[in-house]
């Protein structure tokens, strides 16, 4: 019988609201500073679940994901150190929250895969999927 191979996968949610505005033409009118809240979601994966069954903690994993997003809250984007300079898109955020979460990660967390989506709005979302 051909060995299959799994992915497991937990996903946490949260939010973020900013401001920003988005120095680009390319951008019409969201050049102008607005608000937005973002509905993070952040899946972790891997090929074998650990000795306790799980992916990850559901606990640690939402407290690991709010501690990242803490710094972004009800914050102006523009003046944040990571995106002054770069408009700050759905997807640089998303890939800023994708490098804090890999950073912060316990170094024995046998995780695989690490994906960060963002919803704007029902009808928009963006994700990065980073190997670990
Ligand atoms: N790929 C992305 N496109 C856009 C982003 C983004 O982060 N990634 N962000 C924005 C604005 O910040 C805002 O969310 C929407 O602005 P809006 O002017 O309403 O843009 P739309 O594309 O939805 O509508 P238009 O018809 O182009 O005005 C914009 N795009």
């Amino acid at each position: 019988m051909p060995r299959r191979i799994a992915h497991h996968r937990l996903t946490v949610d949260d939010h973020i609201m900013i401001a920003h505005s988005l120095d680009d033409p390319f951008f019409g009118p969201a050049q102008r500073l607005h608000g937005a809240t973002l509905h993070v979601r952040a899946t972790f994966e891997r090929l074998q679940l650990d000795p306790h069954g799980v992916v990850m903690d559901i606990g640690a994993a939402s407290e690991l994901l709010s501690a990242v997003l803490d710094p972004l809250r009800h914050r102006n984007l523009d003046e944040h150190p990571a995106f002054v300079g770069t408009a700050s898109t759905t997807e640089r955020i998303i890939a800023h929250i994708a490098d804090q979460l890999a950073e912060a990660l316990p170094s024995d967390h046998g995780l695989h895969v690490l994906e960060v989506a963002a919803e704007e709005n029902p009808q928009a979302r963006a994700a990065v999927r980073v190997e670990l």
